[in-house]
């Protein structure tokens, strides 16, 4: 049965005078990649800040796993786990010390925690490093722990915040397939925002987003097949750059 791990609903926003976002609406399911296309400026940082409710949008409703993120918001956050852009993990303490901090705050137990330590680190191919200090890692592996933290409460939705931005080629391409293994190997929903084209896999899903509105969503093979465009570089050029069907 396909369930939906985050539904918006006709959620506008906007900073003073400037609307950011444009009554949004969209679902993600678990088992699911949803990638969120779109520009710079396009409101997928804003979008995230509401989910994550940093900011509070009065106008429209989130629901994480059936949770109103206003109304029920202890059960909604508990189901999120989130990768900012900038990177929030203590330099000085270790990659293990690090996640330990972020189970205590989560309220498990040692035990459990190191348990699940070892597990996500292992799924991140990150277990042998678990000594050193987060300074010493490079750019991708210092991401990987931050998946294998946002990981440790066991969420349902996994949110990541353009989470490649500055790695290279090869570390971008591990982060890619490491969390598509984990949405088909956990059932986990993830929202992905991104502006880079080739991080979407053939059967991922799709949201654009462009000047603060959803101009389509679904499965890329099903955008692919109904505007008969080719590849999602185009569904990206013909959205957000003018000339659109
Ligand atoms: N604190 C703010 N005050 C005023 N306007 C803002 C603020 N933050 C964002 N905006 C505006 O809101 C719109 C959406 O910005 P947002 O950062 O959500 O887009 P984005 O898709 O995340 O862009 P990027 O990929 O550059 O991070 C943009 O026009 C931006 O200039």
């Amino acid at each position: 049965m396909t369930e939906i791990a985050l539904a918006v609903e006709n959620l506008s926003f906007a900073y003073g005078a400037k609307k950011a976002l444009d009554a949004v609406s969209f679902k993600v399911q678990s088992g699911e990649c949803t990638i969120l296309l779109g520009p710079n400026g396009a409101g997928k940082s804003t979008l995230f800040s509401l989910i994550t409710r940093l900011y509070d949008a009065r106008e429209g409703r989130i629901e994480l796993c059936g949770f109103d993120i206003k109304k029920q918001s202890l059960q909604a956050l508990a189901r999120l786990g989130v990768v900012f852009q900038q990177t929030t993990l203590d330099p000085d303490l270790s990659v293990t010390q690090n996640l330990r901090y972020h189970a205590a705050l989560h309220g498990i137990g040692r035990k459990a925690a190191d348990k699940r330590i070892q597990e996500e680190l292992e799924r991140l191919a990150m277990f042998e490093r678990r000594g050193e200090k987060v300074r010493q890692l490079n750019g991708g592996h210092k991401r990987r722990v931050e998946i294998a933290r946002a990981l440790l409460h066991r969420p349902s939705l996994l949110l990541l915040d353009e989470p490649t931005v500055g790695l290279d080629m090869p570390s971008r391409q591990a982060i890619v397939s490491h969390v598509h293994d984990l949405v088909s190997q956990q059932n986990l929903a993830v929202l992905w925002a991104t502006h880079l084209i080739d991080e979407i896999a053939a059967d991922d899903s799709l949201i654009v987003l462009h000047k603060g509105q959803v101009k389509a969503s679904g499965k890329l093979s099903e955008i692919l097949h109904t505007t008969g465009w080719a590849d999602p570089g185009q569904v990206f050029q013909k959205l957000t750059q003018g000339s659109q069907a």
